[in-house]
């Protein structure tokens, strides 16, 4: 059986976090981290208002994206290898489908573009508060450090807009509460995860 869990939210919410943590309890539990497909800078667009347009769906090759997953749903096993994964002695020799396969898709804009939209088995969205997102992202380096006024002029209301598209779009989202302890989050996804695999079964 061959499960795809989306773990969506707004930057800094704690996705890749309580990805890593999922990831390691989880059985022949693969991950697909969205920020590995941003453009290189030089093919990110400046708008209007100055900033490099970072936290927009065409700032990611969402093609390559797609591409990676398909890989994984063709052959879970094959994509688990290469890529380092361990996977379960009786996954190696069973069909994919006698076993549990589980591919995590993390990342800020899931829930944004069309042709992913049915691939998931179950979508969660982590939120938190303007306050405290800020306070995260003002401590956090990224590959290119956001310059003065990005968070407000650009990632913030960026991510109100694609809230909105999602909400408007999207059906059956389970929301976290991202304010919550790092434990507290990974036991309330990991019950509801392990609930489900067993209703599946
Ligand atoms: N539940 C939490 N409570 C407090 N801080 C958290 C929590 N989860 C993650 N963080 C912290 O917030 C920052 C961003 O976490 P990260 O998992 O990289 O978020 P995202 O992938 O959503 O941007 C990191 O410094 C991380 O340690
Ligand atoms: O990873 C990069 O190369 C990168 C370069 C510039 C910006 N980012 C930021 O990465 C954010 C999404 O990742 P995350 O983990 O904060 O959800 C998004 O808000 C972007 O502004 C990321
Ligand atoms: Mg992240």
């Amino acid at each position: 059986m061959k499960y795809i869990i989306g773990i969506g939210g707004v930057t800094n919410g704690g996705k890749t976090t309580l990805t890593k943590r999922l990831c390691k309890a989880l059985p022949n539990c693969c991950v697909v981290h969205q920020d590995d497909f941003f453009k290189p800078q030089d093919q990110i667009e400046v708008g209007v208002d100055g900033f490099k347009q970072w936290d927009v769906i065409t700032a990611l090759d969402m093609e390559s994206m797609v591409n990676t997953i398909k890989g994984w749903a063709e052959n879970p096993v094959k994509f688990a290898r290469s890529h380092g994964i361990p996977v379960s002695p009786t996954a190696e020799v069973s069909h994919p489908e006698n076993e549990i396969h589980i591919l995590i898709v993390e990342g800020f804009l899931l829930y944004n573009y069309q042709p992913l939209l049915d691939v998931y088995s179950k979508c969660y969205y982590i939120a938190i508060p303007y306050e405290e997102c800020k306070r995260r992202r003002s401590t956090r380096n990224y590959t290119v450090p956001d310059p003065p006024g990005l968070f407000d002029g650009h990632v913030w209301p960026m991510y109100l807009k694609h809230r909105k598209e999602m909400e408007n779009n999207c059906l059956g989202i389970e929301y976290l509460d991202g304010t919550k302890s790092k434990d507290d989050l990974y036991n309330e996804a990991y019950e509801d995860i392990q609930n489900t695999l067993l209703n599946r079964l």
